[in-house]
């Protein structure tokens, strides 16, 4: 199957190699720097302590895209507009588009703009790119997809080994791992921590904690049914991916604006229009874009 990349990133990298390597006539499209990279070298993957030179076509024109059967949409949550109406043309009625991006918004709103349905996709990823044309994958990779499509999704992405679940619940899958970004992302960025030492230090496990009563509150005034184990759920993040640095520190130290009007934002938003208290949440926006304004 033709499978294309919009926005050619540490997720969109990553899915697309494994995709590529299972066999899928893969199109990257993504910046000048990253097409001329991989244009002389490949996408290089490195994984498991292993550089593999992945084969794949690339570009930084969203033609490119024309004719896949299916398009992972990967690109910073701020992006979604802009792309979404760039990749609109080239969609056709049965391409299966897929939004892996953090947040709960997006599909929605790249729904809106491309006017094509949008497969939700929860990514459970450590990835990074480790310089043009190289992406390292850090830990876990596994997807949850809910929706018209996601059963054709989901064979294809399982038959070229990226764990999928089809949830029945994609909207409540969603918000789990948003409150999961909201713990983490922000302290991971402020603090410029990975997630393993920064539960060591006093006090974290205890906000985390608090974070995710306050999140779990909007999601409930919000009538989002949360699974149970949700705290275990995030705690066990820590565990999983001890040496990763949340997105959101990786752009500040990339020196780009982040996506946290989409994460804690998020919940500051829907907790003032249901009328729950969000302090924490709002403080963590605060911070981080606090650290926003040092950027150059
Ligand atoms: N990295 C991770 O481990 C995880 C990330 N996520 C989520 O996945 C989504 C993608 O994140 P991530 O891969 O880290 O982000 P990246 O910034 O690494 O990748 C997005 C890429 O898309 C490029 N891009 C944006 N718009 C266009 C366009 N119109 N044409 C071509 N290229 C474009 C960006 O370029 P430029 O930067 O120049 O704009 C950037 O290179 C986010 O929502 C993130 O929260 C989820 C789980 C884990
Ligand atoms: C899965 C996790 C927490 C990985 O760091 C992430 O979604 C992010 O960094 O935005």
């Amino acid at each position: 199957m033709k499978i294309a990349v919009m926005g050619a990133g540490a997720v969109g990298c990553y899915y697309g190699a494994m995709l590529a390597r299972a066999g899928h006539e893969v199109v990257l499209i993504g910046r000048p720097a990253l097409v001329e990279a991989v244009q002389a070298n490949g996408l290089i993957l490195e994984m498991g302590g292993e550089s593999h030179v992945i084969a794949v076509e690339v570009s930084d024109d969203p033609a490119a895209i024309a004719g896949a059967g299916m398009v992972l949409f990967c690109v910073k949550s701020s992006d979604t507009e802009d792309a979404g109406r760039q990749i609109a043309p080239y969609l056709s009625d049965d391409t299966l588009l897929l939004s892996l991006q953090n947040g709960v918004s997006n599909p929605e709103r790249l729904q809106a703009v491309t006017g094509h349905a949008v497969i939700p996709t929860v990514v459970y990823v450590a990835s990074a790119m480790a310089g043009p044309g190289v992406v390292r994958h850090e830990g876990r990779g596994d997807l949850a997809i809910g929706g018209p499509g996601s059963d054709a999704a989901a064979e294809v992405l399982n038959g070229a080994g990226v764990e999928t679940v089809v949830s029945p619940d994609i909207i409540a899958a969603q918000w789990v791992k948003l409150i999961l970004n909201c713990a983490y992302n922000a302290l991971s960025a402020v603090a410029d921590m990975p997630y393993g030492p920064l539960v060591a230090q006093d006090g974290i496990p205890e906000l985390l904690e608090d974070n995710v009563a306050e999140c779990r509150a909007v999601a409930e005034a919000a009538g989002v049914a949360l699974p149970d184990g949700l705290l275990d759920n995030v705690r066990g993040i820590a565990k999983a991916m001890p040496g990763q640095y949340s997105s959101t520190a990786q752009d500040l130290r990339r020196g780009r604006m982040t996506e946290i009007d989409f994460l804690n934002g998020e919940i500051v938003r829907k907790g003032r229009e249901l009328g729950v208290p969000t302090p924490i949440n709002k403080t963590l926006t605060a911070l981080v874009k606090l650290a926003e304004t040092k950027l150059g």
